[in-house]
């Protein structure tokens, strides 16, 4: 888990409007995100009561359903009461004007490793029930359906803006993330608008691991030719999306929205990194919809994460639950899954990856293979080959060596299982030598080793975020070859005769 920084106690409280508790800045100050770890203003007091009841509901628009990624799971069985202990983790942060607000239990806003992240405030212990600890109403929400006719919640585009045509323009199947991109610089340009508010949280071009901002030479340090391929294909996809909607001869109202093609490309950058997916009801039509959720999405990415999304449809109301049976302590990072996936579509969408992604696969081109079963046994992991998951309840202390890594390395080396057939020690241990020979001729491929990579990282105090990311991305490739390498060794070891 990630440790979170020390809020900073040096920021002066800025002065607040009536209703707002921060005055608005320009959008994406680096200053107004360590806001959120500010702190709660003296004299406030804290909510401890339970959140009102939501308002009636008026609108036709009935959510009952999300879908990946950034995966929503089942309801719980039934509605959780908030304990009356449980308080807003900083009540100034979410009074930002709104007839129904964002409510948060037990968590705060801290920046960590991994840029803004969410983190208990409180010790939870775990429950036989999914908890809440977030609710972040419809109205704060940007959304907009997949397929045409294109709608709104909330429904903040006047038929006759130009960038309603723009919308209209785009390919249903293909184009949603420039949809809402121009949705969210939409929102940024209305006065008083939440997103006008919310977007001085939100990381500035140089904060943003997007490989959309990546200039070549940093795709270049991911030494994955085909994923700097694609990126560069996006960034012309997304470039050429605002020289033709942008062009010179088009109203202020609209130009103003995304001066130049780099305000395009942030806008692009954040839209896939936090947007999730709803099923939309409305009236007897089903819509699927692409939706920014604020606060929610500062939650980051963890294979192994303590908490999910779950849309409560009937008042509208996307909740962030710890999952069930989760003890949490004080300061623990609060995660969920984005989805599974392979490093590179981690870093096409979100511009991280992970050293410990239990998806990651190598292709080998040895015809050795390794028994299926003994190898999973050697290492005490379950299941079947994409439901393989490692139980470190069930293990002592030893093994803090079985991570993410390794289930990785279980789905991806070349196995052979053939019902009851035993493996045979010595034509194992030879099948397991060659394959860490290939490993061995794969990392002594990329130019660096892990340690100039980590030297690198470590020595470079002004590095590129996109330079970072890159360099991270084939450190953590080079590091799942050397787990791989020595998960072998163990095996060699362990196998029974
Ligand atoms: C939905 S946002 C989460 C909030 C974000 N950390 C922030 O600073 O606002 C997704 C972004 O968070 C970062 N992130 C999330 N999970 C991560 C992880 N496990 N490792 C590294 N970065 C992560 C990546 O930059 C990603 O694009």
């Amino acid at each position: 888990m990630a440790t979170p920084a020390a809020p900073s106690l040096l920021l002066l409280p800025p002065t607040p409007l009536p209703g707002l508790p921060f005055p608005p800045r320009p959008w994406a100050a680096p200053f107004a995100r360590r806001i959120l770890s500010r702190p709660p203003r003296a004299g406030r007091p804290r909510l401890r009561e339970p959140p009102p009841a939501p308002p009636p509901v008026e609108e036709v628009a009935e959510e009952q359903d999300v879908t990946p990624p950034l995966r929503l799971l089942e309801p719980p069985q039934e509605d959780d009461p908030f304990p009356p202990e449980m308080e807003p983790a900083d009540p100034d942060f979410y009074r930002i004007g709104y007839a129904r607000m964002m409510r948060a239990y037990g968590i705060e806003f801290l920046e960590g490793s991994d840029g803004m992240g969410v983190y208990a405030s409180r010790d939870v212990e775990p429950l036989r029930r999914a908890r809440v600890i977030m609710e972040i109403p419809l109205e704060l929400m940007l959304t907009i359906t997949k397929k045409p006719p294109w709608m709104f919640f909330p429904d903040i585009i006047p038929l006759d803006h130009p960038i309603f045509d723009i919308i209209e323009s785009t390919d249903p199947e293909t184009e949603w993330d420039l949809r809402l991109a121009c949705l969210l610089l939409y929102a940024f340009d209305i006065e008083d608008n939440f997103w006008q508010l919310y977007g001085d949280f939100l990381p500035s071009a140089d904060e943003c691991t997007s490989l959309l901002l990546a200039p070549k030479e940093d795709l270049m340090e991911l030494e994955d030719q085909d994923l700097a391929t694609k990126m560069l294909k996006n960034q012309q996809r997304a470039i050429g999306f605002w020289q033709k909607q942008w062009h010179k001869a088009i109203p202020l109202k609209l130009k103003r929205l995304a001066p130049d093609h780099e305000r395009f490309l942030w806008a692009l950058s954040i839209v896939q990194s936090r947007s999730i997916n709803f099923k939309l009801r409305m009236g007897a039509f089903n819509q699927d919809a692409n939706v920014l959720a604020p606060y929610a999405d500062m939650l980051n990415h963890s294979h192994d994460a303590n908490c999910f999304l779950h849309w409560r449809f009937k008042d509208r109301m996307l909740e962030v639950m710890i999952k069930a049976g989760h003890a949490i302590k004080k300061g623990d990072e609060m995660t969920i899954d984005y989805m599974c996936g392979v490093n590179s579509s981690f870093m096409e969408r979100y511009g991280f990856s992970s050293p410990k992604n239990p998806w990651e696969l190598i292709n080998f081109s040895s015809a050795a293979k390794i028994h299926m079963d003994s190898f999973l046994s050697v290492f005490n992991i379950a299941g079947l080959h994409d439901e393989l998951y490692y139980n470190s309840a069930l293990t002592s202390g030893e093994t803090n060596f079985v991570d993410g890594g390794v289930v990785a390395a279980a789905r991806t080396l070349p196995t052979w299982s053939d019902g009851d057939v035993p493996a045979i020690p010595s034509v194992e241990r030879k099948s397991a030598q060659a394959l860490q020979e290939e490993c061995q001729t794969m990392l002594e491929s990329f130019s660096t080793t892990i340690q100039q990579d980590q030297e690198i990282l470590d020595s470079d105090g002004h590095i590129r975020k996109t330079r970072e990311i890159a360099i991270k991305y084939r450190l953590h490739r080079k590091l799942l070859l050397q787990k791989i390498i020595d998960a072998l060794e163990i095996y060699q070891d362990r196998i029974l005769f």
